[in-house]
């Protein structure tokens, strides 16, 4: 079986577009369904997809994630789950979002962290569920509507932070660095003296940790997933001026995992790391160690608290 993708390169963009006689703009809410279909949610059983066009004329997926046995909160939601597919793949920018249903006040407010969010163009596939359609169906129908419409007078980042201030998919560099240098242990290193998945995933916590977007706590955190096969995958910490619509760190690896590791269950896990910053405000560790635990109980969490080195761009 293929594995499922996330990310569709500019150049098949374009040729699926012209093989169906569309846009690529036009292209994108057909592929809603097959989005929705790589949903997890076990608990709703409510299958939300995504589908975001970057201006690099990529097309990202995202779905939503729940988690049985934790509270609500801890889940993903298909919205949050594209912005962070996003950023992983170094997309500048989000222009146009199609989506299975309307879009939470939630993911409204968590896509407030791109810059010029209110000018993303939306649309919403779901009709008969949009209230808005009894009002102006053929608006809607028509196509994208900007996300000023679908949240008027927004609190964000502008009402918290200065303008020079990097916002998300806008690069970061929190200039955490560990206390100590990562000492390689040479004994369990290979002969031809490739570097041990242990550093591997120490290093991805730190550089995930060094492009979260955390303005807002200047809490920078980051974590790196191994799993049975030996991939790393990480994920960065990201907040929201409203606070609660932030995604933690470990649901951001989490997205990586789905997104570019395959169909695998979560029970493939095995080790993690989290970085976050000594003495923060805020801390991280015993949200990650119990989401970790839950979904993959044999998952070996460890947790490394980094000194702050100067930030050099994002946490000023
Ligand atoms: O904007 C939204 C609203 C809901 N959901 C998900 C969250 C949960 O998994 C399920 C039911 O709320 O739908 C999203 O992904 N996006
Ligand atoms: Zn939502």
């Amino acid at each position: 079986m293929d594995r499922p993708r996330f990310v569709i390169e500019a150049p098949e963009a374009k040729a699926m577009a012209k093989q169906s006689r569309q846009t690529v703009l036009q292209l994108l809410p057909s592929l809603v369904e097959p989005a929705k279909s790589l949903a997890r949610p076990p608990i709703s059983r409510f299958n939300v997809g995504a589908v975001g066009y970057g201006s690099s004329g990529r097309i990202f997926f995202g779905v939503n994630v729940e988690f049985p046995g934790l509270p609500l909160h801890h889940s993903i939601h298909a919205e949050q789950f594209l912005v962070t597919n996003l950023s992983l793949h170094s997309e500048p920018r989000l222009d146009f979002l199609a989506v299975s249903s309307a879009p939470c006040g939630h993911c409204r407010q968590f896509l407030q962290e791109l810059r010029a969010a209110p000018a993303i163009n939306i649309l919403i596939t779901d009709h008969h569920q949009n209230d808005a359609v009894q009002v102006s169906g053929s608006e809607i129908r028509s196509g994208f509507e900007p996300l000023l419409s679908l949240l008027p007078r927004r609190f964000g980042p502008d009402d918290l932070l200065s303008r020079d201030v990097p916002l998300l998919l806008e690069p970061h560099d929190n200039g955490l660095k560990f206390p100590f240098p990562i000492e390689i242990d040479t004994r369990r290193n290979g002969e031809n003296g490739v570097v041990e998945e242990d550093e591997l995933l120490k290093r991805a916590a730190l550089e995930a940790a060094n492009r979260s977007h955390a303005p807002y706590s200047k809490c920078p955190s980051g974590v790196a997933i191994l799993d049975s096969d030996g991939r790393v995958y990480s994920g960065s910490y990201t907040e929201s001026a409203a606070y609660n619509p932030s995604l933690g760190p470990v649901q951001a690896a989490l997205v990586a995992y789905i997104a570019t590791g395959g169909c695998g269950g979560y029970e493939k896990i095995a080790a993690a790391v989290l970085v976050e910053k000594e003495g923060a405000v805020i801390k991280q560790e015993e949200t990650a160690r119990l989401l970790l635990r839950t979904i993959s109980p044999r998952c070996e969490l460890r947790a490394f608290h980094c000194v702050d080195a100067g930030c050099k761009k994002g946490c000023s």
